[in-house]
Formats: C-alpha cells, structure tokens, sequence
C-alpha cells in the first residue's frame, strides 16, 4: 500500500508546479512520516492524497484548492502527531439544485424549495440503508459537512458578514463558511427517506457536498425553547397532584408535585432572587440588546400576547401565567397560591401565609418573557443593517420560466425539465427567497452595482440584475449541461 501511495505521490508531484508545488512537497513528506510512523492511519491517509488531492488537482492545477488540500493534510498530519488519529470519511455527497456558490442560499430558511438528495455511500456500511432505518420519523435533520469548495484557506479570527454590511465580527460568532475547520451545519428538512437516499428540502449545500455526518433533530434536545417547555410540563401532570412548597436551603423554593399512588415526583424551581422577570439585564452591561436567560429557573412564562401562549401548558385549568403570576405574588407577596380556591391544590405548608384571593395581574406588570427568555441572538441576525430586497421578473423572464418541467412531468421532451424542483411556481419561489436575501457580496454590492448577476437553480441559468431596493430577474435558460439531464 505505501509503494501505492509514493507511487501516487511522485506522479501527482510531477503534475505541480512552482510555489504551490514546493508547499505539496512539504506536505507529501510529512504524509509520508506519518505513514511511517502511524501505520494505522494509511488507509485514510491514502484516501486523503487520491481522493482530494489528485482528483482536485487533476481538475484544478493551479487552483486554491491545492493550498486547501495542503493545508487540511497539514492539520491532519499535526493532529496525527500530537492527537492520536482522527478519522473522518465522508458517509456521502450531495446533490443539490445549486451547483455553484454564488446565489446559493446563506441558510436554509432563506429558499425552502431549495430541494437536495444524499446517498449514503456503500463504502462506509455494507447495507448503507439500515443506517437509515427509523430516520423518517423525524421532520428534520442535522447535516454535517465540509465546505470543501472554499478555494484557499484565507480564514481569519474576524470577518464580514453579508448581512451585517462590512462590519466585521469574531468568526465564531458567524456561520461563515471560512473557517479553521470548515465544517458546515445545516438543519434541513427531511422530504422522505427511500432505501439508502434521503431527500433533502431547505439545504444550503451545493451540489457535491461531503457530508460527515447526520443527526435527528430532536427539538426537546436540541432547542432551548423546547427544554423549557418540558420543565413547564411539570404544572399539567394529567392526574390531580398534591403539592407542597418547600424552601430550600439556597432560597429557592420547591413546588413538589406528589403522586399518590408513585414514588415519582416532579419539581418546578423558582428562585425569588431572580424576580421571574426574564428580561434581567447584565448589571454590567448597559447594551440593552444583551438579554440574559433565567439559567436556574426552570419556570417559563409566555407573553401574553405572545401567539404562542395558546400551547401554554396548564395548571388545575389555569394558564401557566396566572399560575406563575400566583407564584410570584407569593414569593415576593406571601400569598399562597395553593391556598387560592378549590380548584387548586391543597397548600400542605401549615404555617405558610394566608390565602388571600389575587388581584388579576395587569399585563403590563406580567413578566414578559418570549422565547428570547431561553435563548437569546445577535440583534443583527433579526435586524440587519441591509433591508430584505423586492423581487420582480420580466414578463420575458417570466415565460421562460413558465417553460420548465417538473421531473417527473412526461409533456414534451423539448421543453426544459428541472432535476429537483417540482414546477416553475417553486422555482419562482426559489429565485425570490435567493434573491430577497441580496446574494451578492459586500464588494459587489458596492463597487459592481450594475453588473449582472447571475446564478444557477437546478437546471436553470438565471440573469438578473439589481437596482435600489430590488432585484430583476431577467431571463431564464437551461444550462448547458442540464440540456443532457432533462432530455
Ligand atoms: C454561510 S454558509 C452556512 C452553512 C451552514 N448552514 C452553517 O451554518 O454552517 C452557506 C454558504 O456556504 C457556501 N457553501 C455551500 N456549500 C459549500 C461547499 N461545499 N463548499 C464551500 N462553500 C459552500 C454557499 O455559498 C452558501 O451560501
């Protein structure tokens, strides 16, 4: 195998030049000491030199990607030497209806139609489609992926997000597909799952994609809103609980729900430090948009405007903000809520307060917690300093794409067919959710104003162009390549 592999080397080696060459060189020879030294990682290795390396190369002599591969080499070579090995093999490739990065979706909510599929590679399982098996209850599903068509490795700690103008910020706290490992995470929605293929909707990916792994969205684990929503059932146990309230030591207080015929009980924490007033500002920070999260309190209250509030989990019939408004009268108040009523639980604290009937809390006083309470974001993501952009067609434009077929359409083979969308209407759909969102770069936007722009959708070439506040779609042609697929 590693006479394979110089073999291999020495040919790709002949095929580089200059600069870049000499940088291959380094990179080969600490490929090699690796080999000597780690046995076991001869395989992947020898994967990463025929698979990326020379299929790349061959392609692309003079290309960045070259710096690329050398790069990741490098990085592997030192995490071999110094982290013991680590093996990441692509479980299979997209194939998407965007083939190149320019007028690809920035993230998935940007184009729903945007539709893909992934195979599940025959040379990771044997049965690639047991891996599958059990997938399709889920809707959604994380993708895990390289951004392997970042030409050179120009990654740097701060960058310039599209949508934030050419300000710049820390690259972590971006989804800036330049970055030291360039792992790409997407939640796309899950279509259907047939065999060894899953079918990909809402994906930013393009077409020949690795992906490195796949993971269910499971949105009790994954979002925060839903954790919360999950401490909060502890109000709506479906059998009528008794309760008690416990102070506890750390000055939070305990609302234990017994179940009489289980040893099982259920607790909701409240801690009266925190004032159950969720938009609590860092005493340190004057920057009103840094909202912090109630971390121990496990109590969720909804806005009560807040559209939400109608799957406000229940208490004794009672929504979860009046009980929660009870709880906090009683914290800061001392009235009782279990006391209040008979629909209520019995209140089992004997020398707790008296019960006292509660004024109806005012709205304004109410707490008012949105799903900010749990998480909180950049206010730029919501609220960019560039404005979302209206999306016209020409008449003409409009036609052409009136031309596409579905896929599976068997009208007349002369016309048009797209791969992956299901009509000119997603299409159209397609186009404005790209367009809104002004794919064009930071630089574009300001130095190559009246350029055309143009991208790639499925099998569709688009031409557009974009003027203050607008962007005009105009024309639509088959790509030339798409002319072999859809005949
Ligand atoms: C901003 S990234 C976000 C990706 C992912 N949702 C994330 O947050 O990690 C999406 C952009 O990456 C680019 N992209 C998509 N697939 C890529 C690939 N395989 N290699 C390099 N760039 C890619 C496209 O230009 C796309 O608009």
């Amino acid at each position: 195998m590693r006479r394979k592999t110089s073999l291999h080397l020495k040919t790709t080696g002949a095929l580089i030049k200059g600069q870049v060459r000499s940088r291959l060189s380094v990179c080969l020879n600490r490929i090699e000491c690796s080999l000597r030294s780690q046995g076991s990682t001869l395989v992947f290795l020898h994967k990463i030199i025929h698979q990326e390396t020379s299929s790349e190369i061959h392609s692309d002599l003079a290309s960045d990607n070259i710096q690329t591969d050398y790069m990741q080499c490098n990085l592997f070579c030192q995490h071999v030497h110094l982290r013991g090995t680590i093996q990441t093999v692509p479980i299979g490739y997209i194939s998407s209806c965007f083939s190149v990065k320019n007028g690809t979706p920035r993230q998935p909510t940007i184009c729903g139609p945007s539709r893909a599929t992934l195979q599940i590679q025959q040379s990771v399982f044997n049965n690639p489609e047991h891996s599958l098996v059990g997938l399709d209850n889920y809707s959604h599903v994380w993708v895990i992926f390289l951004f392997h068509k970042n030409g050179h490795l120009s990654y740097k700690a701060k960058v310039k997000p599209p949508r934030l103008n050419g300000q710049r910020v820390g690259v972590y706290s971006t989804r800036s597909p330049h970055r030291p490992n360039a792992l790409g995470l997407t939640l796309a929605k899950l279509d259907r799952v047939t065999g060894d293929t899953l079918h990909l909707s809402e994906i930013d990916m393009i077409a020949g994609t690795p992906v490195l792994d796949l993971k269910p969205y499971i949105s009790d684990y994954d979002s925060p809103h839903s954790r919360v929503d999950m401490d909060t059932d502890t109000y709506d146990c479906g059998v009528q609980p008794e309760s008690t309230s416990v102070p506890s030591e750390d000055g939070t207080t305990s609302v234990e729900t017994l179940h009489s015929d289980s040893v099982a009980s259920s607790s909701c924490t409240v801690d009266p430090q925190l004032d159950l007033g969720v938009e609590r500002r860092d005493s340190h920070s004057t920057d009103p948009r840094i909202l912090h999260s109630i971390d121990k309190s496990k109590v969720h209250i909804r806005h009560p405007g807040d559209a939400s509030s109608s799957y406000a989990p229940k208490y004794q019939g009672k929504d979860i903000t009046t009980v929660l408004g009870e709880l906090k009268a009683y914290i800061s108040e001392g009235h009782d809520p279990f006391t209040l009523g008979s629909s209520v639980g019995k209140s089992q604290a004997s020398d707790g307060p008296k019960a006292k009937p509660l004024e109806p809390v005012e709205d304004s006083a109410r707490p008012c917690y949105g799903e900010e309470a749990y998480s909180t974001i950049a206010g730029w993501i919501r609220e960019p300093p560039v404005t979302s952009l209206e999306v016209r067609f020409t008449p003409h434009a409009e036609r052409e794409l009136g031309e596409f077929l579905a896929p599976i359409n068997t009208e007349s083979r002369d016309r048009p067919r797209f791969r992956f969308l299901r009509g000119p209407k997603e299409a159209a759909a397609a186009i404005r959710g790209v367009l809104s969102a002004d794919p064009r770069s930071v630089y574009r936007r300001s130095r190559c104003k009246d350029r055309l722009f143009f991208f790639t959708l499925d099998t569709a070439d688009i031409t557009c162009w974009f003027g203050q506040g607008f962007a005009e779609v105009l024309r639509v042609r088959l790509v030339a390549v798409g002319k072999e697929l859809a005949s």
